[in-house]
């Protein structure tokens, strides 16, 4: 329904631009603002409810590789030549290590920003834990992350560095979905439709987060969990790699694991 209003809303407006009042233009844009401000409410809560199951992709080192090389290669194309580069851990410390060997570029240093706590989860709001340790005044920076998401990490690194005072600040990361509501000056690939990636340093951390999130209030066998793992977040997993990582919940005491008809079972711990 929200589709058809503001359609009809906009071309209300298209057809009133010359004849109508100004008062009456007003009006008919806020109308459209509102109704497109409900379709994004509306996209979000249904995003809520959809949360525990949405596809994944799991990135190799490999492919990290290719892209921090067609990163580089962009930065080096548009002529900005940093003073400083600024990883935002931790998920930017490998490709701002990588981007910069490409540089052939020595002045790396970091900030840590926090944002997600495990496996997709998010904080209310993306925060700064470590902030940057030497003075950037009057220095070109280049921002170096893995992704943008939401793009509420980017916004607050960009806010926190314009306000040291640096000459100049670009934006760079591997990957920038089109969710995001920053787009970064520089990105190896523009990610159109949305899924989580799971990049190689922090794919144990998220399967261990994803492994939870299934087992929650059920007792579940490891055919069971590879299961789920397919059927909520697409992902074929190999049953060693999960092995491994039920047990070391287990042991950290974040799991349980019991026998049953000589099945190991495995539940969260209470
Ligand atoms: O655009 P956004 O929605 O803010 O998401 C992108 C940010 O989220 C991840 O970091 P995270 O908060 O998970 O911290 P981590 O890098 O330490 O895992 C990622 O490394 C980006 O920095």
């Amino acid at each position: 329904m929200l589709n058809w209003l503001e359609k009809d809303l906009i071309s209300l407006y298209k057809v009133s631009v010359n004849s109508l009042p100004a008062g009456y233009k007003t009006c008919i844009k806020k109308a459209i603002y509102l109704t497109q401000e409900r379709k994004i409410q509306s996209q979000q809560s249904q995003g809520q409810t959809e949360k525990d199951s949405f596809r994944c992709e799991l990135i190799s080192f490999n492919e990290v590789l290719r892209l921090s090389r067609i990163l580089a290669q962009k930065v080096k194309a548009s002529g900005y030549m940093p003073d400083l580069i600024v990883a935002i851990g931790r998920g930017g410390y490998v490709p701002g290590r990588l981007v910069s060997d490409f540089l052939l570029f020595n002045d790396l240093t970091s900030m840590k920003i926090e944002h997600y706590s495990r496996a997709a989860d998010m904080r209310e709001e993306a925060r700064i834990k470590f902030p940057i340790p030497v003075d950037i005044t009057g220095k070109k920076i280049l921002i170096l992350d893995d992704v943008t998401d939401t793009g509420e990490t980017l916004n607050l690194a960009v806010d926190y560095v314009l306000n040291l005072n640096p000459a100049s600040v670009r934006t760079a990361v591997l990957q920038h979905k089109i969710s995001s509501n920053f787009t970064p000056d520089f990105y190896a690939q523009k990610v159109l439709k949305w899924r989580w990636i799971i990049y190689p340093w922090a794919r144990y951390e998220d399967l261990a987060g994803f492994a939870e999130k299934i087992i929650q209030n059920r007792t579940l066998d490891l055919s069971q969990i590879i299961a789920e793992f397919k059927h909520r977040y697409e992902l074929d997993l190999k049953e060693t790699e999960l092995l491994k990582i039920l047990s070391d919940l287990t042991e950290r005491g974040e799991l349980e694991s019991t026998k049953q008809d000589n099945r190991k079972l495995w539940s969260i711990k209470k």
